[in-house]
């Protein structure tokens, strides 16, 4: 089942694969005419109602497969108000083969007539609240009707979101939906037939643009609402959690902390005016700072756990009580992978290992991208944790469902390349599913790396990341 705004990013990777919206369009309107095919007898009156968007769109195509039915074609306003380039097109189409279309200015001029079966095509996943006029009017008339009511996608009135059905809610008899079944159909008094549209299966698998439609970003929101990130990182190394914690910001994080060895605290924070950095004793995390942390890291929405930590005992056995602790979500990387296997805890982690330190973990990796996938797959469902595993293909799964990333290139095997991961995933888990937060820091610091080496060449460094980030996630263009 897959709801609305689910639809949509399937929908634009779809388009991304080469599968364009109006070609899929194409294919949903045929769908409905082979439905009305189904329910009512050739040369039968059939009257289509269709919304301004593309709904109604999918309607105006399946007008050109019905030339034998005694057809009317009834547009819900003026073809100005038409909100896409695709339904429009298509209703162009309808004028210039001079077929038989109608505009009903508003509720007053809507009349039904006695039709055998009418299509109601007039909002589809778009939907917000009860039906407006005209479409409230053109809904009471339907459900009054003795015709065969065919509801497009969803019966007008259902909200695809979540399967609420609006009081006023088209009552109908049988709905043709595309692609996958839809919230609350299933609840409904009626005829459900699931079309196949043509999407291929890669736009549900791999990670394309349309998974960055899933990132938004409220206008009224205030410090702190994009998430706060804590790094637990550093000691024997500096960069790294640096690098992390600014990923962490150029991934959507509101603040950073860092908490890092007292020696190395004002080395990190050197590297950027932007961090907050909280140093501890000693010079390496262990067992003593645990509580510290721990109560931390509850004030944070994610931690990234484990850039430049070392893996002294003293250290895996403290990332081990932490997570012991622990019950957010926190993106485990590095040395710190090698505690998850052995570690109870109620977090949600979502650990980044590459294909070495998978092994390491315990788990199997394989050359073939599609075998990796299964592999993946059922270690990420023997831990009870989110894997993002790194490789030319990224494997993301939780154990249940998988994506795999196309994004990157070699150039990215420099170092440092996977603390930027860790911290664009810390950011993204503030605000997304873990699954979505890694699979969409893949396909963005992937896209990075592959504008930087588009611009340069090969020969970049991690730090060349950071700046290109934001444009990978905020900068596709999504068409129609
Ligand atoms: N996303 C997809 O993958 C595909 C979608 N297709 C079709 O496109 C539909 C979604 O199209 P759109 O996103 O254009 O949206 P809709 O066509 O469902 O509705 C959009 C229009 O409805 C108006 N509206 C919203 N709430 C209203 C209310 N309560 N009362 C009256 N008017 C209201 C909006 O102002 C807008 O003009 C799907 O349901 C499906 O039929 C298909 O063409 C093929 C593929
Ligand atoms: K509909």
């Amino acid at each position: 089942m897959l709801t609305g705004s689910e639809m949509g990013v399937v929908d634009e990777n779809a388009a991304a694969l080469g599968v364009p919206r109006k070609q899929l369009m194409e294919s949903s309107g045929n769908a409905v005419a082979q439905a009305v095919r189904a329910h009512a007898d050739t040369g039968a009156s059939v009257t289509v109602v269709a919304g301004r968007g593309n709904n109604g769109g999918d309607a105006l195509v399946a007008a050109r497969f019905l030339d034998d039915y005694d057809l009317r074609v009834l547009l819900l306003g003026r073809p100005e108000t038409i909100t896409t380039d695709i339904a429009r097109e298509n209703w162009d189409a309808l004028q210039s083969a001079e077929y038989p279309t109608e505009q009903v200015g508003d509720a007053s001029q809507f009349a039904l007539g006695d039709p055998d079966l009418v299509v109601d095509a007039m909002l589809g996943t778009g939907i917000s609240g009860a039906l407006r006029e005209p479409e409230a009017t053109a809904a009471a008339a339907m459900t009054a009707s003795d015709a065969t009511v065919l509801s497009v996608d969803v019966p007008s009135g259902l909200d695809a979101a979540d399967g609420t059905l609006a009081d006023n809610a088209v009552d109908a008899d049988h709905v043709v939906t595309f692609h996958d079944t839809k919230p609350g159909l299933s609840d409904l008094d009626a005829g459900v037939t699931v079309a196949d549209i043509g999407i291929p299966e890669a736009a549900e698998l791999f990670v394309e643009r349309g998974d960055l439609r899933r990132l938004t970003r409220d206008p009224a929101s205030h410090k702190g609402d994009n998430g706060e990130v804590l790094v637990v990182g550093g000691g024997p190394y500096t960069g790294a959690p640096a690098l992390s914690a600014q990923a962490a910001l150029r991934g959507g994080a509101d603040l950073v902390r860092v908490a890092a060895p007292e020696p190395v605290a004002r080395e990190i924070q050197g590297y950027s005016e932007n961090l907050i950095v909280r140093p501890y004793d000693g010079d390496v995390l262990a067992p003593p700072h645990v509580d510290r942390l721990a109560d931390l890291a509850a004030d944070h929405d994610t931690l990234v756990l484990g850039p430049g930590l070392g893996d002294a005992d003293a250290t895996l056995e403290a990332v081990a009580a932490l997570l012991e602790r622990f019950d957010g979500t926190a993106v485990v990387d590095a040395d710190a992978l090698s505690v998850v296997p052995d570690v109870d805890t109620d977090a949600d982690l979502v650990c980044t290992p590459h294909q070495e330190e998978l092994v390491g973990m315990g788990g199997e990796t394989s050359d073939d991208w599609r075998e990796r996938a299964d592999l993946v797959e059922s270690f990420a469902a023997d831990l009870g944790h989110t894997l993002l595993v790194k490789g030319p293909y990224d494997v993301v799964s939780d154990g249940e469902r998988t994506r795999v990333n196309r994004t990157g290139n070699p150039g990215m095997t420099v170092g440092g390349t996977g603390d930027v991961l860790a911290g664009v995933t810390g950011a993204l888990a503030c605000v997304q599913e873990p699954r979505h937060a890694a699979s969409i820091a893949a396909y963005a610091v992937g896209g990075a790396g592959d504008a930087v080496v588009d611009e340069r060449g090969y020969g970049l460094v991690a730090t060349d990341l950071l700046d290109a980030v934001p444009p990978a996630l905020w900068s596709a263009d999504a068409d129609d």
